[in-house]
């Protein structure tokens, strides 16, 4: 117990052991891409060193906008080999894991405050052989995505309020990542990846590594960046 609040005052620093041994992943988040040129926009970003395509699908209704989806995400697996990090925002996502798995996304991520039941999405993903990945709000409390830490490959902390690039980096975040790495490293759990998503840049990516991520998703810093090489170095810290 003395050791979890020590832990959260440090904000991390005690936490997961290697991960600092690597750099961090970075997925870029097309969102903030220009879409009538999304091909080229791809291999630009591929080109300047990004590991991951985020790939942010939004309903209209768990969040309040509408992005794109199944088309859209077809074309971009044709464009790249990079592994597809596919972020549903949308309600009740089991009725779409057997279409987003099998037009070739790698990673699926779903929200855990938009599944009724969160261990059978887990467990679709799972039966197509994907990585699965759970996302909770800023608002959402880590103690609620804790059941689901034994069997999810990734953790997505959404650290702006999901539906709109652009936003600013919500700092109260912080704790939520470092609270999480403590419960996936005393699970003995140090292959699961935390993600964040949301305000991505090259000052606040470093609270976040620090707090314990591993996956930083950023889509208008890097698409807005004049050299995008330059960005996505300053991402792996
Ligand atoms: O999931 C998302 C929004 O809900 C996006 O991935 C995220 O906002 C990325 O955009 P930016 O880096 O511009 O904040
Ligand atoms: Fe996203």
């Amino acid at each position: 117990m003395i050791c979890y609040i020590i832990k959260l005052i440090y904000g991390g620093i005690f936490c997961k052991k290697g991960v600092y041994d690597m750099k961090s992943l970075v997925s870029a988040s097309l969102l903030g891409c220009d879409l009538a040129d999304i091909r080229s926009e791809i291999k630009n970003i591929e080109k300047a060193g990004a590991d991951w395509l985020h790939c942010d699908v939004m309903d209209g209704c768990f969040v309040n906008n509408i992005s794109f989806g199944t088309p859209v995400l077809k074309c971009v697996r044709k464009a790249s080999d990079l592994p597809m990090d596919t972020h549903l925002m949308i309600n009740d996502p089991i009725r779409y894991i057997d279409d987003y798995a099998g037009l070739g996304s790698d990673y699926i991520t779903f929200h855990l405050e938009a599944a009724p039941d969160p261990q059978a999405v887990i467990d679709r993903i799972h039966s197509h052989g994907k990585f699965a990945g759970i996302s909770i709000k800023p608002a959402t409390p880590v103690s609620e995505v804790e059941p689901y830490l034994a069997t999810a490959d990734m953790v997505l902390v959404m650290t702006v309020v999901p539906g709109f690039g652009g936003q600013k980096f919500i700092p109260a975040t912080l704790e939520k990542i470092s609270e999480i790495r403590y419960m996936l490293d005393s699970m003995g759990r140090d292959k699961v990846f935390i993600e964040v998503d949301g305000g991505i840049n090259a000052e606040t990516v470093k609270f976040c590594r620090e707090a314990g991520a591993d996956v930083m998703v950023s889509g208008s810093y890097l698409f807005g960046a004049e050299d995008k090489s330059a960005a996505v170095k300053s991402l792996k810290v």
